[in-house]
């Protein structure tokens, strides 16, 4: 049975998590294929914060240093949602201190999974805003359900904010440069068919079909020697990830000082409010 290859590892925020002699990221060595699941799990919309992010690279380590594991599936445990993107509140009336550490974390999960050796598929099983669609482009493959609320895109520009150079190159690397001009200055969300049309996701599959898929997707991959893929991926992608690395520290002061201009606050801050409304 496919589900057999599929090892687990939870991603949970603390504040969320049950008793606290639990591991906050469990990973069980029972898989013998070498086929890790990372389900995101930090409810109600699997929001990015700086523990979700902290925790996600943790977790990467750990399977990128065990060499039992040679893939791994990410994916969401929030239905319908695969993530809501960088933690809004993370980035809105906290100390330079904290925004500096915020993004030193979103800085380093780009960087691991965007290098990682590990062959990573998305299952994305949810809408995929930002940051969410961020996790999806560093992933070699991308499965979305066919559902018409699971729009995926980068939608920065509607905040009132701008995806950083490191964040455009890896959607031009994924969709080309003329699509992710469009995309990102009109922050368009795709639904699934257009995310397909334009190369966002690589297939799009009926809903409860989205796990099964990126299992046959993986094994295809994993059918390469990885010597060979790795550095291959490495051909493609190192040149766009040494860009960021050259410049980590000028890239966290740039974005300091632009998540303090109080025009950036008052934009954040107006977003946050109309999510929150939208239930009163
Ligand atoms: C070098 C750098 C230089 C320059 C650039 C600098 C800075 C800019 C970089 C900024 C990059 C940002 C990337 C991002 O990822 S920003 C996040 C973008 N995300 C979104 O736009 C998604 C927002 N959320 C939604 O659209 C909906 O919540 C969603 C469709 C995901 C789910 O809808 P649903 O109806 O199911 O739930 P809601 O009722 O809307 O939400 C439930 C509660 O969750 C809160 N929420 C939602 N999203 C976030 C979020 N991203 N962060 C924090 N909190 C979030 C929402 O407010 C609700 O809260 P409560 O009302 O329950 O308190």
């Amino acid at each position: 049975m496919a589900q057999d290859l599929v090892d687990g590892l939870l991603i949970k925020a603390r504040s969320h998590l049950p008793p606290p002699s639990e591991p906050l990221g469990k990973l069980s060595k029972r898989d013998r294929k070498g086929v890790a699941v990372i389900k995101l799990k930090n409810p109600p919309v699997n929001s990015l914060s700086l523990e979700v992010l902290t925790e996600f690279v943790i977790s990467l380590e750990k399977l990128e240093n065990d060499k039992t594991f040679r893939g791994v599936i990410v994916t969401s445990d929030c239905p319908g949602i695969f993530s809501a993107g960088l933690d809004l509140t993370e980035m809105c009336g906290k100390s330079q201190a904290h925004y500096a550490e915020f993004w030193r974390a979103v800085q380093e999960l780009w960087l691991r999974l965007y290098l990682s050796n590990l062959v990573l598929i998305a299952a994305i099983n949810g809408v995929s805003p930002a940051g969410g669609c961020l996790i999806s482009l560093t992933c070699d493959y991308r499965v979305l359900a066919d559902n018409p609320k699971y729009n995926i895109g980068l939608n920065e520009t509607l905040l009132g904010v701008v995806a950083p150079s490191w964040f455009k190159d890896t959607l031009v690397n994924t969709v080309g440069h003329r699509t992710a001009e469009r995309a990102l200055q009109l922050g368009l969300l795709f639904p699934p068919a257009e995310a397909l049309r334009v190369g966002m996701v690589d297939q799009v599959v009926p809903e409860d079909q989205v796990h099964s898929t990126a299992l046959s997707v993986m094994a295809q991959w994993l059918a390469v020697p990885d010597h060979a893929r790795q550095l291959t991926k490495s051909l493609m992608r190192k040149p766009t990830a040494d860009r960021l690395v050259k410049q980590r520290d000028a890239d966290i002061q740039y974005f300091l000082q632009f998540v303090s201009r109080d025009s950036i606050q008052k934009s954040l801050r107006m977003y946050l409010d109309k999510l929150r409304q939208k239930k009163g």
